[in-house]
């Protein structure tokens, strides 16, 4: 059961788990809530003795749960700066709250499933996320601790406008809905800013793997709603489901098409990019991230049969940063970084040739 940092080391957690409806194109669904205690100033401008107070306060009540067996507690302050990186790279805490100053801290779900940012922007952020395209139970997960939480804290809410924050964008459900998309043959078939104007249009915006001011690398996109203000929960998830499905049918068509038209050059794309991976002796993280795109999409079509896609959920994830600096045990400058993610990548891949 995972209760320290070192135990995430074990796997990929929840986002990566590579199952759940539309898993080809829809990598995971993520809803989170923002909520502040109504007897508190906002993070940005709380003092040191607030943010403490905000901290026991959420703690307490955390810590009396009937949930409580399910999380653990990290205290995000006393952390090295490689392990806040290495949480935010698994997705369990935002860059906002690895970055900030104070007291700060998370629980985390043993199944890495939710995670409870305390003294992010907002008092609270509560986020859950699931593998796959997943609305409905992303949803119901977030629910169940937000419920609880309600109503054992007093939230600022204000009849009129919805659930305080400390961004105005935020205001009214406090909530934003999610997916991680992989979109590698609507990027080749150049349909990208055709479906990124149409996203926008309506209401929705598009991020990279890092979320807010990331940009998008090995074609993952993450879309999210951008209003929050006089629209229900269930119009937000509503929405999402709406449009996801035809982004999703978009992308396979394109894959369809790549497949027909083009099938030498779309497996030459994707054995090149297995090739290198296997290869190389030094590389950086954002070309491992383009060429394993490549190859996952290559999985996917059938192009490349002896990688199972957990194995390449895991590269992935452990040649970040991070991650591979807590594998090599010590912390590494870029170039050593560069060298020490090939010899990763050369280990994994070669393994899997003396198994075949
Ligand atoms: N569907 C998803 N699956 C996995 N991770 C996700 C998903 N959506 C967002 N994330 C991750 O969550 C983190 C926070 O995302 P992001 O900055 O877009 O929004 P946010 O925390 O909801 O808030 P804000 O509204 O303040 O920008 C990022 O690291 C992002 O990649």
């Amino acid at each position: 059961m995972i209760s320290t940092l070192d135990d995430l080391m074990h796997g990929c957690g929840e986002w990566l788990r590579g199952e759940g409806p539309e898993n080809d194109i829809v990598i995971s669904t993520r809803i989170r809530l923002a909520r502040n205690l109504a007897d508190f100033p906002f993070t940005s401008i709380a003092t040191e003795a607030d943010r403490r107070q905000i901290l026991d306060r959420v703690k307490e009540v955390v810590n009396n749960s009937p949930f409580r067996e399910q999380v653990f507690y990290v205290d995000v302050d006393a952390l090295s700066d490689l392990d806040r990186h290495f949480l935010v790279e698994r997705q369990l805490i935002s860059r906002e709250l690895a970055e900030g100053q104070g007291p700060r801290g998370v629980f985390i779900d043993r199944a890495e499933r939710f995670s409870i940012m305390i003294n992010e922007e907002d008092h609270l952020r509560i986020q859950a996320v699931q593998s796959g395209f997943q609305l409905q139970a992303t949803w119901e997960l977030i629910k169940q601790w937000d419920d609880y939480l309600d109503q054992h804290l007093v939230f600022a809410f204000d009849e009129e406008w919805g659930f305080l924050t400390a961004c105005p964008t935020n205001v009214g459900t406090g909530m934003r809905v999610s997916v991680m998309l992989h979109l590698p043959a609507s990027v080749i078939t150049r349909q990208m800013d055709q479906t990124l104007r149409s996203l926008e249009k309506l209401e929705l915006v598009v991020r990279g793997l890092y979320g807010e001011g990331s940009q998008a690398m090995g074609d993952f996109y993450q879309v999210s709603n951008q209003v929050t203000l006089g629209r229900s929960e269930e119009e937000l998830i509503n929405k999402m489901a709406q449009v996801v499905p035809a982004v999703v049918a978009a992308e396979r068509k394109a894959r369809e098409f790549l497949l027909a038209e083009g099938h030498e050059n779309l497996h030459d794309r994707v054995s090149r990019a297995y090739g290198i991976l296997k290869t190389a002796q030094t590389i950086s993280a954002e070309e491992t991230l383009h060429l394993l795109s490549s190859v996952r999409m290559g999985i996917h079509l059938g192009l490349i049969q002896e990688i199972p896609i957990q194995l390449l959920n895991e590269l992935f994830l452990f040649t970040q940063p991070a991650h591979l600096q807590k594998l090599a045990g010590s912390e590494l400058d870029s170039a050593d970084r560069n060298i020490e993610r090939a010899r990763f990548l050369r280990r994994k891949l070669g393994e899997l040739s003396k198994k075949v």
